[in-house]
């Protein structure tokens, strides 16, 4: 062991789906990307930051490789496009406990295209497969390209995260430390709230819904005479149907909503708060870019 200090940029890329967030969560060991069992749910390269004694590890977030249909979809995959280009390494992410497909093999060829990054083949989810096909799977993806390492992992039990994190700072170029060692990431205080309740309200929706989504925050205050936050948000979507969906009977599923969001905004902050919550139309929200730069993208 060396006692050169490294620093520098790590994105995950991979299929939608495969493990990108909750890897980025379990490698920080704090939930700072939203993560949900519905594709996509990714929009801003969102950075976690990992400190070790050899080095500092920081992870952009990437949403996952698509082909575009909408300006929305246009504008994320400029944002891969644009971070895939400024990082030290691109992790390729594939879970053992699926066959590599197309979608896999298109993403890893567009990394052909970043010759300056380092790139890692990292086995997600192993913990979902067995020994054999965990191999099988190691050898399949080995045969893609030359990699400058391949890791595999398991987010939800642990296994060989504290390795990959030692693997990937190895890759990096001697630096001294890029942020302050008590910074897990440099998303304002406001997006990630606005993040987890984007998160809230998409738990349960089905189909285009989780696309038509997003959350902005109008007000974050004191309350005067107690030790109270008071959040305003907005949450918009693209119709009057979806508007009743997220609203649910008699609003019932808003309440819901705002309870859980809640919670995890404490959670975050560390302190009470107050939701209030305003369910709000912006008609075709996601193909009007006088909209998109309202709404923060
Ligand atoms: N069994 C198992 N499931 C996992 C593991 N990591 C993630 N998952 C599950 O896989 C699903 C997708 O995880 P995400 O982290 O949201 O995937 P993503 O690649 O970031 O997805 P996008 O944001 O859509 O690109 C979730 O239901 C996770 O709980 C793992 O190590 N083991």
């Amino acid at each position: 062991m060396s006692d050169t200090f490294r620093a520098g940029f790590v994105t995950f890329v991979g299929r939608p789906n495969v493990g990108k967030s909750t890897l980025t969560n379990a490698l920080v060991g704090e939930k700072v990307a939203i993560t949900s069992s519905k594709p996509q749910t990714t929009r801003r390269a969102i950075r976690g930051i990992v400190h070790a004694s050899t080095g500092q590890l920081v992870i952009v977030d990437t949403p996952g490789m698509h082909r575009p249909r909408t300006l929305l979809g246009e504008r994320l995959n400029s944002i891969v496009v644009d971070t895939l280009g400024e990082v030290d390494i691109i992790g390729f992410c594939v879970p053992a406990d699926e066959k590599l497909g197309p979608g896999d093999r298109y993403i890893n060829e567009q990394l052909d295209q970043f010759p300056r990054a380092k790139k890692v083949a990292i086995v997600t989810k192993v913990d979902a497969a067995g020994r054999a096909k965990v191999a099988e799977q190691l050898l399949a993806v080995s045969a893609l390209r030359e990699w400058d390492d391949i890791v595999p992992i398991s987010s939800l039990d642990g296994t060989q995260l504290d390795i990959l994190t030692q693997q990937l700072i190895a890759l990096l170029p001697e630096s001294p430390a890029l942020y302050p060692d008590d910074a897990v990431t440099d998303e304002t205080e406001e997006a990630r709230v606005a993040e987890l309740i984007r998160e809230a309200a998409l738990e349960g929706v089905h189909e285009e819904l989780p696309h038509s989504i997003a959350v902005t925050i109008d007000d974050m205050i004191e309350r005067e005479d107690k030790d109270l936050l008071d959040i305003y948000a907005n949450i918009f979507v693209e119709r009057d149907s979806q508007k009743g969906i997220i609203i649910g009977r008699g609003g019932e599923r808003l309440q819901d909503v705002g309870t859980r969001a809640r919670a995890e905004i404490e959670r975050l902050l560390g302190r009470q708060v107050f939701l209030s919550l305003r369910v709000k139309v912006a008609k075709e929200w996601q193909r009007d870019s006088k909209q998109l730069g309202r709404l923060g993208f």
